[in-house]
């Protein structure tokens, strides 16, 4: 065996992918092996592991975590998973590409190293003038990793991509997903059944196409894709897991079932909104009249200062408009705020 696979036998062993990752923080040697069981297991890269069920699948499923390195709750639960799935725990019936998006920030703690890792997404990885940094290759390869994976696939699988995330602020709605922008396609009630059945009753529908990984795989690959916010942000070993159930169970069931049923869509169990802008940060002078604990969701009167950005001062359009994700910190010319309404035409829900 090469020198550089020596990781494999420990890999079997312990299936710690995550501390593998960890350990190699941007760049792991691929390799495979087959588990007991008869499914075939990738290492394409650190953080990049892909399991290929014996027999017919149906669902190429791609779980994506750590794409902000301190979001500790989703790496947890991809971690479990992983192990699972690599003792023999458990059974796959469905393709599964399990994804550590970016393992050095995971180690430090922090969002990310140089570079907001979910901002260069969708080819913005690569732009001519602009200097290539980690993460910059990194969101280049992971968009290749996706795309293999869903080319090896078979042609008529359903493709999914759940991005998982913790959101800096407690929100009012403990856990909610970002629809990324369908260009007119419908909204499918099956996803919102997913989502709900992982504990998640509130979808926000973009309007417009974004640099984040959900996007890419929806936009590039027609994948059933959400960013999934599963309550706020805590290191490791402060996250109260049994928040976690719903998720985990959901998850097990989508990638270790041939089919799974969920409960019929009814409207009344969600609270759906539409993004109704995007503020972004232009000026160094920029601050928000609320305070750091105010909560996603938090909504505000028409008129209502919402944001100043320079000299230009962002009031409340429309009475109720609610703010979601504001960072002042962000850098210049990325979101710092996102507003949202009630979604009023639910028509295109099919
Ligand atoms: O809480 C925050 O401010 C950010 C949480 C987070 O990382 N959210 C994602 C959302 C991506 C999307 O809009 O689909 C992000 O900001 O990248
Ligand atoms: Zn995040």
């Amino acid at each position: 065996m090469s020198a550089n696979l020596s990781y494999l036998n420990e890999l079997k062993q312990n299936g710690d992918f995550l501390t593998l990752s960890r350990n190699n923080e941007w760049h792991l040697d691929a390799s495979t092996f087959t588990l007991d069981n008869g499914t075939a297991v990738t290492v394409h890269d650190t953080g990049v592991i892909e399991f290929q069920p014996k027999g017919i699948t149906t669902k190429d499923v791609v779980l994506s975590s750590a794409i902000h390195g301190n979001e500790t709750a989703p790496i947890e639960i991809c971690d479990e998973l992983i192990k699972r799935i690599i003792s023999g725990d458990l059974q796959l019936a469905q393709r599964a590409l399990f994804i550590f998006g970016n393992p050095q920030s995971i180690n430090i703690g922090k969002r990310f190293i140089g570079e907001n890792l979910n901002r260069l997404f969708n080819g913005h990885h690569t732009v001519e003038g602009v200097p290539m940094n980690n993460e910059r290759v990194r969101a280049a390869k992971l968009e290749q990793y996706v795309s293999d994976f869903y080319y090896r696939g078979s042609q008529v699988s359903q493709r999914c991509h759940y991005d998982l995330h913790t959101a800096i602020r407690g929100s009012k709605n403990d856990k909610f997903a970002v629809y990324p922008f369908l260009h007119g396609k419908p909204w499918k009630k099956a996803q919102l059944q997913f989502l709900l059945s992982c504990g998640v009753n509130t979808v926000l529908m973009m309007k417009s196409a974004a640099t984040t990984f959900s996007y890419y795989s929806s936009f590039v690959h027609g994948a059933d894709s959400f960013t999934v916010e599963l309550g706020q942000v805590k290191p490791f070993g402060e996250n109260d897991m049994s928040r976690f159930e719903k998720t985990k169970q959901t998850l097990t069931a989508l990638i270790s079932q041939k089919e799974v049923i969920y409960k019929e869509f009814d409207a009344s169990d969600f609270e759906l909104f539409s993004v109704h802008r995007s503020i972004n940060r232009t000026e160094h002078v920029f601050s928000f009249p609320f305070s750091d604990d105010a909560e996603n969701f938090t909504g505000f009167a028409k008129g209502e200062l919402l944001a100043t950005d320079g000299q230009t001062c962002y009031y409340a359009e429309v009475d109720g408009e609610a703010i979601i994700f504001p960072n002042a910190d962000v850098a210049l010319g990325q979101r710092a705020l996102l507003t949202v309404i009630p979604l009023k035409n639910t028509d295109n829900i099919i």
